[in-house]
Order: C-alpha cells, then sequence, then structure tokens
C-alpha cells in the first residue's frame, strides 16, 4: 500500500520522556495528522492483579505482545483497531477505543521492540535513555504529581523494576536508529531542575541528514556546543550529534537549516514564527521553558518521519 501511515516507535523505561517526546513531535507535525499509541494499553493485569502476581509492568508476561504485534502490523497497512484502555488514574482497564490510524502513528512504550515482527512495523525507531538517576527524579515528580504514588512507594517500586529493566527494557536501545539522552551539563548549578544538553546517537540503519560539516574544523563557532563525533554504541559504530543546553539559538539554527536545506518538506517546520512550540517544555513549577537540544531533536525525529515515504519498501 504506497499511501499507508509512517510509523514512529517510541521506547524508554518508564519516566524516560516518551510521553514529552511524542507530544512535541506531534505537536511539530500537526495534531490532526498523528495518531498516538501508548503500549502501557496492552498490560495483561491491572495494577492489583500485578501486586498479587507479584510481576512488574516491564516484564512480557506482563504484557499481550502478541496483540499489540498483531495491531502494529494493521497500523501499518492502514487497517484500524480495537485498542484497549488501560487508566493510570485507577490502575484498571476501561472500555477499548476503535482506532483509524492518522497519516502518521506514533507508538510509545516499554516493550514495542521486544519482538521481532513489532520491531518490523516501524519506519523510524527511537530509544530513550537518560541517566537513571535522572529517570529516577523524573519518575518520582511524575508519579507523585499525576499517578498518586508517594515518594517512598516511587523509589520501592524502582528497585523493584531493575532487574526487568535490566533484561527486558534496557537491551532493546541496540535496535533503534537514535539514541535520545537528555542529560545534565556537568557544570549544573540550578538544583535538580537544569536546562539539559542532548546527546544523539544515530545509528547508520536509516540515512541521517548530511552534518559532516559541523566537525569541519572551519567552523569553530559551531562546535564548541554543538559536537559530531564518532562513536560506539553497544559494540558498533555510530555517529553521536551533541547539542549543548547553552547554545544559542543562532547556532541551534545554523545547524537545524543543515537540516531544512536537505528537506523541502521541513522548512515550514523550521520556520520558529510558524512552529512557536518547537523546543517548549512546561518546568517543575508550570513553567515554560526554551530547551534548544529538545527543539533539534524534535526536528531530527520529525525530519525521519517525512523522509520515510521516500525510502520505504
Ligand atoms: N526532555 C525533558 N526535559 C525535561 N524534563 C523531562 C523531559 N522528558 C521528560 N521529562 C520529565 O519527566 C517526566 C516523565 O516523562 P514522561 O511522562 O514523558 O515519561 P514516559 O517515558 O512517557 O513515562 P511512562 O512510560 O512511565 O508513562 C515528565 O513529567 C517531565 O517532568
Ligand atoms: O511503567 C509504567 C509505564 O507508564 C507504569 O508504571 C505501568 O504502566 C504500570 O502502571 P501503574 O503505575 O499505573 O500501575
Amino acid at each position: 500500500m504506497s499511501n499507508r501511515p509512517i510509523i514512529l516507535g517510541i521506547v524508554g523505561d518508564s519516566a524516560a520522556g516518551k510521553t514529552t517526546l511524542t507530544k512535541g513531535i506531534a505537536q511539530v507535525l500537526g495534531e490532526e495528522n498523528v495518531t498516538v499509541i501508548c503500549t502501557d494499553d496492552y498490560h495483561r493485569y491491572d495494577r492489583t492483579q500485578r501486586a498479587e502476581i507479584g510481576i512488574t509492568a516491564l516484564h512480557p508476561d506482563c504484557n499481550y505482545l502478541d496483540i499489540m504485534q498483531q495491531h502494529l502490523s494493521l497500523l501499518r497497512t492502514g487497517q484500524p483497531i480495537l485498542k484497549p484502555v488501560y487508566s493510570h488514574k485507577t490502575g484498571t482497564f476501561e472500555a477499548p477505543l476503535y482506532i483509524k490510524p492518522n497519516k502518521y502513528v506514533v507508538v510509545e512504550g516499554l516493550l514495542g521492540y521486544s519482538t521481532r515482527a513489532a520491531r518490523d512495523a516501524y519506519d523510524v525507531k527511537v530509544y530513550l535513555a537518560p541517566p537513571e538517576s535522572l529517570r529516577a527524579s523524573w519518575k518520582v515528580r511524575r508519579d507523585t504529581a499525576k499517578r498518586g504514588y508517594s515518594k517512598e512507594q516511587v523509589l520501592a517500586e524502582l528497585e523493584k523494576r531493575e532487574p526487568d529493566s535490566e533484561e527486558f527494557i534496557r537491551p532493546q536501545r541496540q535496535w533503534a536508529d537514535v539514541v535520545v539522552s537528555f542529560y545534565p551539563p556537568s557544570d549544573a548549578t540550578d538544583g535538580d531542575n537544569p536546562l539539559l544538553n542532548v546527546r544523539l546517537v544515530l545509528r547508520p540503519t536509516i540515512p541521517h541528514p548530511e552534518l559532516t560539516q559541523i566537525i569541519n574544523p572551519s567552523n569553530p563557532k559551531l562546535t564548541r556546543a554543538v559536537r559530531l563525533e564518532l562513536d560506539r554504541d553497544m559494540g558498533k559504530p555510530v555517529d553521536a550529534l551533541e547539542v549543548d543546553s547553552h547554545a544559542t539559538s543562532e547556532q541551534v539554527q545554523e545547524l537545524e537549516h543543515l537540516m531544512c536545506n536537505e528537506m523541502p518538506n521541513l522548512k515550514s517546520v523550521c520556520d520558529r514564527d510558524s512552529n512557536p512550540e518547537l523546543g517548549k517544555l512546561v518546568g517543575t513549577t508550570g513553567e515554560i521553558i526554551q530547551s534548544n537540544p529538545l527543539a533539534l531533536t524534535q526536528l531530527l525525529i520529525t525530519y525521519h518521519m517525512l523522509k520515510a515515504p521516500q525510502i520505504r519498501q
């Protein structure tokens, strides 16, 4: 089918930032063009049952991965699904939802790359890997504010989940085309809420924008806060692009133009005036923060979504 939806996967551990990044991408692509699927809806057991059985939500046996896989295959060919619904508010299941895929589908969750058939459904695969200490602080803040847990409960849950994180979640990093790690700068002074840098691991599994100009020493202005280097990730050679939080808008825009000039469709996205939400984040006290590393991450992923129709079989 030539005009099937383009499917983006965003996988990572709990509170790694999947929903936050998904919202940013959907905003850039136009909410009306995007169907968002959270794979938490494929949990096999509700919260009480999980506690009784002594299984964590991260374990493959705790999820209907076969049904998730079937649904991904249906969405890939543009067909509708009847999706289960899990509520984080109540910890129980609600009535299923009829979902017809839009032009773009973003599938975010814990175990999206855990089977070969599921992995085959995506056009672009992203894995989120913040440092564990940052993820823990995000999880404490989010679960106490929005999911009705105490700080002690969240910390105990993180400890209980660690073996499953190690066995089932983190190995999925190897399947990603892009690994995104937001991290605090080494000289961060802003308590637990510093503006974050980003490191983007670019695997040669999809064609990335031509960015080698960045490592050209004739452009030293760009190399300070924006760096591209050759590296290894899980033993395999990769490019690693780093953008510091103090990169100026001018520096970031130079990088953006390298991407945007290659992709005519992306030009309208790159225009900050028509996309004022690019890189915007809600801070701890509800304040709006502008993050250039986030803006660039959103743009790179959007680049791949827009480019996917040109390279799909
Ligand atoms: N790029 C970021 N910069 C700053 N804070 C972030 C960023 N991404 C996520 N956070 C913080 O981390 C919290 C958890 O993020 P989010 O809800 O997106 O995680 P998730 O991976 O979708 O979690 P879950 O799988 O448990 O639903 C957010 O409420 C936000 O406070
Ligand atoms: O890791 C998670 C992903 O969001 C959740 O904790 C998991 O979905 C279980 O949900 P709950 O915390 O509501 O019991």
